[in-house]
């Protein structure tokens, strides 16, 4: 069976001992979807979707466990029968007992709510995965506390500003967040905060329970035939623009990466950033906080709004730039503005902004329904055990998104990718170190219909894993490869063989302007030139330098360049036999007769140094190798 080392962060990869190679296993296996949106728009935490993946996991010595390890206590059997310990999850903030009892399944959990920093920069490195909210930094030093353990961050809910995903890239850990479920939540509280900002709820509320009958002084403004702006066409924005215009609003957007026909459906008008806020009585805020939307609203952009305008914001305080908006609000250029999320959470006590009168506010409740909540934990449950059992997260926000179905497609060729990768690192020799790497695939298949993103990962996992102690993955291998200076460039050949179902012909590897340790595998460019292809589901090694050979990639190989005589297979063979050693695959290649020849021997053991040095003794040998795959 056609087998792969983990694509992401596997059980065990950090902890192996340099040297001891890990037993290697595909599996199927079952990985949730949320639902379609027609049926999200309802429900988005309730309908589901099961889809098959291929699993890619990677099975080896389990890990060192920490002395006070909650792993310590409870091991169970795998696929392959040995014994595991359970993985560890720690979760961090308050998560529903729907998502607890999905994880209580699979993993040993701890809930540790209302940890310190220091706190959980302690106990990190003892997990396998943290489960967070908003109410907790995952900062580099958290990662790097957790380096070596901690292969997963789930953060139940959207906005993932709290999470250096930076740094968790770089730690090889998947992030996966649950983005779907409390949607529906967030764009409601939306609602109640322009409904409640517009009429003075929360501010006659306050005066009645403090005596007051004040009828007069809280006035309010209407709704219907106001221009409402959303800024960020995504989930929640077009969620509040559904009800929005239910309410007699006339809606208008701002989003610079919507689909015009998703806005055009609802009947919501895209425009620019500038037009939005001219035109809006009322602005609600729904893009996420990263760099080009940090202090979006300032001076300069309250300038540009009509005087009186009303401001929500469920997003992130952080897209507000506070200092600017108490201004605006003590000019009367914004007449009202209800928050329910702050730059710093909880904001101080006597933070200006949260104590202006004309502030409505609350304490990031976005998503605070029992219904959302529920949804989250379940959808954040479901993506952690999924990442940890091995599987392709469709919610990962660090690592690309691989479909099951091109991935149970691609699951032979990934391998392929990985080996080819290996035996290529270790046929470079000198100090020089790899610059220039080309991966060139022949496929009948256009660009559209082949995502080599798998592919070149691994084939950058093979040439980086042999030569260095960095654990390579789906998340972390482009960010790997650019650390390590490899410049990989891909090439697509266009195969067309009316024949050719396979979603590749052959992938070939070509390292530039490096030293060889076998010249045999310099091609006639001056590269080192690997080709391999799949014959009957296995990956086979089919050109090395000019020379085609035919070689199954299984167990080890040895390369031999010698003069093209009769005799020479048998010599090695003898040799090979005498010691021990099985040969389970023999190939040669030739350029011409009687001049160069290369021959490809599989082997099932590792020849000692005796044995390689007979073979290399032989007098048309002229050059041997011996590559570990
Ligand atoms: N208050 C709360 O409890 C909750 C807050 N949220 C927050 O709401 C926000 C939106 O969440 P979703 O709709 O689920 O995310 P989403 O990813 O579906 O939508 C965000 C939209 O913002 C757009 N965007 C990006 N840069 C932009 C820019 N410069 N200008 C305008 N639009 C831009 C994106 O194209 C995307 O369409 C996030 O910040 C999230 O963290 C979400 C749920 C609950
Ligand atoms: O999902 C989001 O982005 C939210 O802001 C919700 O945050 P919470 O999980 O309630 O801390």
């Amino acid at each position: 069976m056609a087998t792969s080392r983990a694509l992401l962060p596997s059980p065990h990869a950090s902890a192996r001992p340099a040297g001891a190679r890990p037993r290697l296993h595909a599996a199927s296996a079952s990985l949730q979807f949320a639902a379609g949106r027609a049926q999200a728009r309802h429900h988005p935490h309730a309908a589901r979707l099961r889809l098959r993946v291929v699993r890619c996991a990677i099975a080896s010595s389990p890990a060192p466990v920490a002395a006070d390890s909650p792993t310590r206590r409870i091991s169970r059997a795998g696929s392959d029968g040995a014994l595991r310990p359970k993985p560890a999850v720690l979760v961090a903030e308050k998560l529903s007992e729907a998502g607890l009892a999905v994880l209580r399944e699979f993993a040993e959990l701890e809930c540790a709510y209302g940890m310190s920093p220091a706190e959980l920069l302690a106990k990190v490195a003892q997990f396998d995965a943290l489960i967070v909210r908003s109410g907790t930094k995952v900062t580099r030093e958290v990662l790097e506390a957790g380096r070596g353990r901690l292969r997963v961050v789930g953060r139940a809910g959207v906005g993932i500003d709290n999470v250096d995903l930076q740094a968790a890239t770089e730690a090889g850990c998947l992030v996966v967040n649950a983005p779907t479920a409390n949607t529906v939540a967030a764009a409601e509280h939306g609602i109640a905060l322009l409904a409640s900002m517009a009429r003075n709820v929360s501010q006659a509320d306050a005066a009645l329970k403090a005596g007051k009958w004040q009828r007069s002084k809280y006035v309010g403004v209407s709704l219907v035939g106001k221009t409402l702006a959303i800024m960020g066409f995504g989930k929640v924005g077009s969620e509040v623009a559904r009800r929005a215009k239910g309410l007699g609003m006339h809606v208008i957007a701002h989003d610079p990466y919507a689909p015009a026909d998703r806005a055009r459906a609802i009947g919501v008008e895209l425009v620019s950033f500038d037009e939005a806020i001219a035109r809006a009585d009322f602005i609600s805020l729904h893009m996420p906080l990263i760099q080009t939307t940090a202090k979006i609203f300032n001076d300069e952009s309250f300038s540009k709004m009509k005087t009186g305008v009303r401001i929500i914001n469920v997003a992130r305080g952080g897209v507000i730039d506070e200092d600017a908006l108490v201004r605006a609000l003590d000019s009367g250029k914004v007449a009202q503005a209800a928050l329910d999320v702050f730059t710093v959470e909880p904001p101080p006590k006597d933070s200006k902004l949260v104590l202006h009168e004309n502030v409505t506010v609350t304490p990031h409740l976005g998503a605070s329904t029992v219904e959302a909540q529920e949804g989250v934990a379940i959808e954040i449950a479901e993506a952690v055990v999924g990442a940890l059992r091995g599987e392709l997260a469709a919610t990962a926000v660090n690592a690309p998104m691989v479909p099951a179905e091109v991935l149970s497609v691609l699951a032979p060729y990934v391998s392929l990718a990985e080996k080819l990768g290996r035996l290529a690192v270790q046929l470079v020799a000198g100090e020089s170190g790899i610059k220039g790497v080309k991966v060139v695939y022949t496929t009948a298949r256009g660009p559209d219909d082949l995502d080599t993103r798998l592919l070149r990962a691994m084939v950058t996992k093979g040439l980086v894993e042999p030569v260095s102690s960095t654990f390579v993955n789906l998340v972390n291998a482009d960010y790997t490869a650019k650390q390590r200076g490899l410049r990989i460039t891909e090439e697509r050949v266009a195969h067309d063989s009316p024949a050719a179902e396979a979603p590749l012909e052959s992938i070939q590897v070509r390292l530039s302007q490096v030293q060889s340790k076998f010249a045999g595998a310099i091609s006639d460019g001056g590269d080192i030139v690997l080709e391999g292809r799949i014959k009957y589901g296995v990956p086979h090694l089919t050109l090395v330098g000019p020379y085609e050979v035919d070689v199954s990639l299984e167990g080890n190989l040895i390369l031999c360049r010698q003069i093209d005589q009769p005799g020479m297979i048998g010599k090695v063979g003898n040799i090979l036999g005498q010691r021990n050693v099985n040969i389970s695959f023999m190939s040669v290649g030739r350029t011409f007769r009687g001049k160069q020849a290369i021959m490809a021997i599989g082997v099932d053991e590792e020849p000692d140094k005796e044995t390689l040095e007979k073979i290399g003794g032989i007098p048309a040998i002229e050059e041997f190798v011996f590559l570990e795959l």
